[in-house]
């Protein structure tokens, strides 16, 4: 069956339906296919992946060529999920040319069909070249976890009236720029309803409340298989921590007892063929 892409359009149309906008964090093959399976609108390879595939303490080692590796891997699962491609740390902000270049190698050598990037004004004009480049760009202000130092930690953004006159002045201006969705992570629910109204263009939360277009997690978090980082903003909706460890003991049990493998899990020969044959 070949489902049909969701397109920015369809993102876009969501704002005027009501129909929330979901999206969820992969990094690979097999997590794609389940994720596009159950109908999840869009898919994130986000930079998390240097925290929960590559273990680094934070997003800022994250290359590139991780980037695009693991792109393609989900491209590979998502036949209607759009899949949107994080670009990392230093790819984007050293000049327009590099900015240009990168989002253009997330879409043509790993098969994404959108580039997200962290920050407002100063990230204006990297917005624009790539939007008229042709690809598509989300925004993401906020908590923007490329900038950690800069912000003193992962914390709540935009609790002063200056902080929140600044968020809501850069989504407008990512707007004006071109980007037909913005990711608001980490802020207070009112602020982030207010910007949900104030903009023509869907906004998606992330510890942003209920208000937002629509919303985005971490998988590996909702699933209960992340223990680094837990974010007021998380909810388990499993804890495969418990079950994963289950299966791992239940293998480990049984092939130390010699219950597994048993007869079902392995493969017969006529006993006449192994006579003499030592
Ligand atoms: N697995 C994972 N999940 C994420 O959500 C995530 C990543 N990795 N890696 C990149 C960033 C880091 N993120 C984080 C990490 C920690 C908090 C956190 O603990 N926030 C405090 C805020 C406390 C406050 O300011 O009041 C919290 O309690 O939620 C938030 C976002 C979001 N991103
Ligand atoms: C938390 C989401 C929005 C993200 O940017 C990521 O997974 O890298
Ligand atoms: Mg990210």
């Amino acid at each position: 069956m070949s489902a049909a892409k969701i397109t920015t359009s369809v993102i876009r149309q969501r704002k005027e339906t009501g129909k929330k906008i979901t999206m969820l964090t992969a990094y690979d093959f097999s997590m794609a296919k389940l994720l596009d399976d159950s109908g999840i609108d869009m898919l994130l390879v986000g930079d998390s992946l240097g925290n929960v595939i590559l273990g680094y303490d934070s997003t800022l080692p994250v290359t590139m060529e991780d980037m695009i590796h693991h792109t393609r891997a989900v491209s590979r699962g998502a036949q209607k999920a759009m899949v949107v491609a994080d670009m990392p740390f230093m790819s984007y902000q050293v000049s327009v040319e590099d900015a240009l270049r990168n989002a253009g190698r997330l879409m043509k050598e790993a098969g994404a069909q959108a580039v997200k990037l962290e920050g407002g004004r100063e990230v204006r004009a990297a917005v624009e070249a790539i939007v008229q480049a042709g690809i598509p760009v989300i925004g993401h202000l906020g908590l923007t976890p490329q900038a950690v130092h800069s912000l003193g930690g992962f914390k709540v953004q935009g609790k002063s009236r200056e902080d929140a006159k600044k968020i809501l002045e850069d989504a407008k201006i990512l707007e004006e720029s071109g980007v037909f969705a913005i990711i608001l992570e980490c802020v207070p629910a009112l602020l982030a309803e207010k910007i949900t109204h104030s903009l023509a263009i869907p906004i998606i939360g992330i510890g942003a409340g209920a208000q937002c277009d629509g919303q985005v997690l971490v998988t590996h978090d909702l699933l209960g298989i992340y223990s680094g980082f837990s974010p007021k903003f998380v909810k388990k909706f499993a804890d495969l921590h418990s079950s994963v460890t289950e299966a791992i003991l239940g293998y480990k049990t049984q092939v130390e007892n010699g219950t597994f493998p048993g007869p079902e899990h392995s493969f017969p020969i006529d006993s006449e063929i192994l006579e003499r044959l030592y």
